[in-house]
């Protein structure tokens, strides 16, 4: 079974946006388990325009499905990671200034270093998974490293899938049946949505987790609209 892991990080948008606490990531945090997601995602970035290292921690006790924080692992973030000690960190190769992650590891060139700090994390207890685009070579590199598992980039899919482009669906699960041959466990993100989640769970075969956040957050306003304004509607009309 596929698990769905909700990303927040648009929460934390929403509320930075006037300053106060609404939305309150901590009690949408709960909510979304309550409601049956089987995870919370996070991507903090270094200028925390959304997720603040703050909310990270306390985060931790709400987080009671299975916590992933994802990032760079420059060292603010892996010392928070260490502290935190989350069921899983996923290792995110993002510029800081980068608007949204736009690449998977190049898993040859870095080697060496993923190797390293995937041992510490380890160590730790900490289950690792690392952003790969979908590319054999990649996925090769990848089992060297020593990671549990990977997260295959889906921006690429997702957008030839709203196309209808379905053939975009090969090389990911070229990439799936390799990486399970080499005994890495595979997640998956990126662009996913309501449209395109069937098609990919069905196609990607040990597809172990999903992490979605933004379309799941934009389909959560839309759903939400009508109810919202009828309500307002009663305390005005009536
Ligand atoms: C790795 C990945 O695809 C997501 O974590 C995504 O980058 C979310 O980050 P933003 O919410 O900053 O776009
Ligand atoms: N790892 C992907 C993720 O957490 C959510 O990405 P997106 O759905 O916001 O594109």
């Amino acid at each position: 079974m596929t698990k769905l892991s909700v990303n927040i990080n648009k929460i934390a948008t929403l509320r930075n946006a006037r300053g106060g606490n609404m939305p309150n990531l901590l009690k949408v945090a709960k909510d979304v388990q309550i409601f049956g997601a089987e995870g919370i995602t996070i991507h903090p970035r270094p200028d925390e325009r959304h997720i603040r290292y703050q909310d990270a921690y306390d985060l931790k006790p709400i987080v009671i499905t299975e916590y992933n924080i994802e990032g760079n692992p420059m060292d603010d973030f892996i010392k928070m990671v260490l502290q935190i000690k989350p069921a899983q960190v996923t290792l995110v190769p993002d510029a800081v200034d980068a608007i949204t992650s736009n690449a998977g590891w190049d898993t040859i060139k870095h080697t060496d270093f993923l190797k390293e700090i995937i041992a510490e994390f380890k160590r730790n207890k900490i289950r690792t998974s690392i952003f790969v685009d979908p590319n054999l070579k990649m996925i090769e590199g990848a089992a060297e490293t020593g990671t549990d598992r990977i997260e295959l980039y889906t921006e690429e899919f997702a957008k030839q899938y709203s196309l209808g482009n379905k053939e975009a669906i090969r090389p990911y699960i070229e990439c799936a049946i390799l990486a399970h041959k080499l005994g890495l466990g595979i997640n998956a993100g990126h662009d996913l949505s309501l449209e395109n989640i069937k098609f990919f769970k069905e196609n990607i075969p040990n597809l172990l987790e999903v992490s979605i956040g933004h379309a799941l957050i934009c389909e959560a306003l839309y759903d939400g609209l009508e109810k919202v304004i009828g309500e307002y509607l009663k305390k005005l009309k009536s």
